[in-house]
């Protein structure tokens, strides 16, 4: 199975209109007696209808057959996915992982099954907070389908391409780009590599914006043409297929007889869309002193109170270091803010070794943290008369107001670095009073 792209149309959060068959779409209304070739309408809205109108999210969707045609759902065991992030006592420890394993050749998984939680806070109840969740497979989804209804998903590949067929057309992303997938939309995930790893933080809270650019002006970091929503494409199939709901922290599976996938036209401002990282326009230091990191964010979800995030994705991009009397790399530091890190290529100008591409760090609410021995070695004596490019390079941040709570499978992964403190250990005591 597979629907081919179509294209995409290109802006954040338009009033977006697309149509695989011509005419498909109601002129003048959204609703009307007859819907062009025998469609059902159906709205799918993401915000409270009556959120203000530059809140307001929701689209139209000309189609097949309604949603709501399918099996009564039972519960589906894949307890390595889940939103549990237990409330008892969590290490304030800086935390460190290598790359989640993949499954092996006698073991095919896929997108669904290949999803593992590393970490979260708040909850789908709550309807605030994120999880944090790795996947790593070797099969693409097939005769399944799968949502959540739980938030929205923040998809970032970091090995092998991902081909996401979803009910508003379809998605292709490789390492250094980005998808984001409604809450309730339905989709599936093919591997065109074979292969696929990378993250995932599904936002419970209010849905990912761009960030205000405040005094940086009308243009800077992630600028909205450089998202790309798809173009209307659908199958018409029919078969024993199956339909994945991530509900309330658990999944659910239900049969369904035809491919949901099968939206022919649709509009409105509520739909899936990609990002290449590699367009974020990097600002920072052009004089002295390293910048906060949020003036690397790409997208945040905003929290009930104003300038503190749910949660907010940033990124660390490769850009020129030029700034004169500074210790360049990030500074030692401890926060408010809980960070989650990955890395989706190269290095990372903090760490000399250990965080590699594919691994994640944890550095929660006020745990020290910063350039390893190596690295603060390096910058204290580089010499500043000249710039420094950083190049291959692609780190991410999900930060989140509350603790990022590590789940119990990841504390006692395998593939968690138990010596990671040990990268701090090198670093002397320099003091010599005068
Ligand atoms: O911890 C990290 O590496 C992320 C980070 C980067 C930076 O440039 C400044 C602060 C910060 O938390
Ligand atoms: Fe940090």
């Amino acid at each position: 199975m597979a629907i081919s792209s179509n294209g995409y149309q290109s802006g954040f959060g338009n009033e977006f209109a697309s149509e695989a068959i011509a005419g498909t779409l109601p002129v003048g209304r959204n609703s009307p007696q007859k819907v062009a070739h025998g469609l059902y309408a159906e709205q799918l809205s993401g915000t409270a209808f009556t959120a203000p109108r530059g809140e307001n999210r929701r689209s139209w969707l000309y189609r097949i057959r309604p949603a709501a045609m399918h099996g009564a759902f039972e519960p589906y065991a894949q307890p390595r996915l889940h939103n549990d992030f237990e409330a008892g006592p969590v290490t304030p420890d800086q935390l460190r992982w290598n790359p989640l394993p993949m499954p092996g050749v006698d073991a095919p998984t896929d997108f669904v099954d290949g999803l593992l939680t590393m970490a979260g806070n708040g909850g789908p109840a709550a309807m605030t907070g994120m999880g944090v969740h790795m996947y790593a497979a070797n099969k693409s989804m097939d005769g399944r389908f799968f949502y959540d209804a739980d938030g929205e998903l923040l998809i970032v590949p970091q090995h092998g391409r991902l081909h996401v067929a979803t009910e508003l057309g379809v998605l292709e992303i490789e390492p250094q780009e980005i998808a984001v997938i409604p809450r309730g939309m339905r989709f599936r995930v093919e591997l065109p590599d074979g292969e696929a790893r990378g993250y995932v933080c599904e936002n419970f809270g209010a849905l990912l914006r761009l960030p205000d650019l405040g005094p940086i002006g009308s243009n800077g970091l992630a600028n909205p043409r450089d998202f790309l929503a798809p173009q209307a494409a659908y199958e018409d199939i029919e078969g024993e297929f199956e339909l994945i709901a991530k509900f309330q922290g658990h999944l659910w599976r239900a049969d369904i007889g035809h491919s949901p996938l099968d939206v022919v036209g649709w509009h409105g401002n509520y739909a899936p869309y990609k990002y290449d990282l590699r367009r974020f326009n990097a600002i920072g230091s052009i004089s002295f002193d390293h910048p906060d990191p949020s003036i690397f964010l790409v997208l945040t979800s905003p929290s009930d109170t104003a300038g503190v995030g749910n949660m907010d994705f940033a990124i660390f991009p490769p850009r020129w270091l030029v700034a004169q009397d500074t210790f360049r790399p990030p500074w030692f530091h401890r926060n408010i803010a809980s960070e989650f890190m990955g890395l989706i290529h190269g290095a990372y100008d903090a760490k000399a070794e250990g965080f590699v591409p594919g691994g994640c760090s944890l550095h929660n609410c006020m745990t020290g943290h910063g350039p390893d021995a190596a690295t603060f070695d390096k910058a204290s004596s580089a010499d500043l008369s000249m710039p420094d490019v950083v190049r291959d390079t692609m780190a991410f941040m999900f930060e989140a107001r509350a603790v990022i709570r590590p789940t119990v499978q990841a504390l006692q992964a395998s593939h968690r670095q138990r010596d990671y403190q040990a990268c701090w250990a090198g670093l002397r005591r320099n003091f010599a009073a005068p």
